[in-house]
């Protein structure tokens, strides 16, 4: 059975003009496996994260996480629940507290979901912190004073203190270097590895996205036109928008090629 199986979900958002930004969306993850979900600025990506997260409704369809009707969830059901699904936004400096320490941030993920005695918190927080490779004596340093790179690792920190199943992961990787993305990249296989954590992984970019997804669906004006093994999506894509998103990865040529 798949951790989390998202059945013909429909949502229009009503704002100045009438937008079907998802359209009877289907697909699933299953336990410890990353799902890439790609598709173009304005597909309806974050709209389905956020159905998933909770944090908006759909207007029709159904939701399933870890053997539970996630959408009837409520209150403190919910909240308990949440621990077990968290998330990785773009913009780390948006997703805390603007004055929010390091420790600061983890201990309120802790004192929200994990039921762990105060006392245990600093040993949990440095456990934390040394998982996703920063020393443990930034934990009372402020999160603005750390770099984007360092900042995404403490959002992942966070998104593993609750010891989640599933991680949502919402163009996580976009606002960084492409040198620090590769390492984070790294850590996320890591993490998987330990922890065993599904990710569904969301991204604009084929080539970040493919080099972390088991599978990989792609989604075009609200809908899901391809899903599939992602050697298979990439060797042999079946939608238009594949093999246009496949043409825009940047191929290294060797040096004799260069003009
Ligand atoms: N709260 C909202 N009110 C009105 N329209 C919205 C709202 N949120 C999203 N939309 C519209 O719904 C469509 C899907 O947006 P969504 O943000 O889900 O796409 P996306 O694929 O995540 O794009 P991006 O990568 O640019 O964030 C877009 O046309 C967007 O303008």
């Amino acid at each position: 059975m798949s951790l989390l199986t998202v059945t013909d979900l429909s949502k229009t958002h009503h704002g100045a003009r009438r937008v079907r930004a998802l359209e009877d969306v289907s697909l699933s993850v299953d336990a410890g496996e990353t799902l890439g979900l790609v598709g173009p600025s304005g597909c309806g990506k974050s709209t389905l994260a956020r159905m998933i997260l909770r944090l908006d409704r759909p207007d029709a369809g159904a939701i399933r996480f870890d053997g539970q009707d996630w959408l009837a969830l409520r209150g403190r059901d919910l909240r308990r629940a949440r621990g077990g699904l968290q998330m990785v936004f773009q913009d780390p400096a948006a997703a805390f507290h603007p004055r929010a320490t390091v420790q600061g941030a983890l201990a309120e993920a802790l004192r929200l979901h994990s039921g762990m005695p105060r006392a245990a918190w600093a040993t949990r927080i440095a456990d934390l912190l040394t998982q996703v490779d920063l020393a443990p004596d930034l934990a009372p340093r402020p999160l603005s004073t750390l770099s984007g790179g360092q900042q995404q690792r403490v959002a992942i920190a966070r998104a593993i203190a609750t010891g989640p199943r599933l991680v949502v992961l919402d163009e996580a990787l976009s606002a960084l270097d492409t040198s620090i993305r590769g390492r984070i990249l790294a850590l996320l296989v890591r993490l998987q590895r330990d922890l065993g954590l599904a990710y569904l992984f969301i991204g604009h970019d084929l080539a970040v996205v493919r080099a972390i997804s088991h599978r990989i669906a792609v989604m075009d004006a609200g809908r899901i036109v391809e899903t599939g093994p992602a050697t298979k999506v990439l060797a042999h894509p079946q939608a238009d928008l594949t093999r246009r998103l496949i043409a825009a990865i940047p191929t290294l040529s060797p040096p004799g090629d260069l003009p």
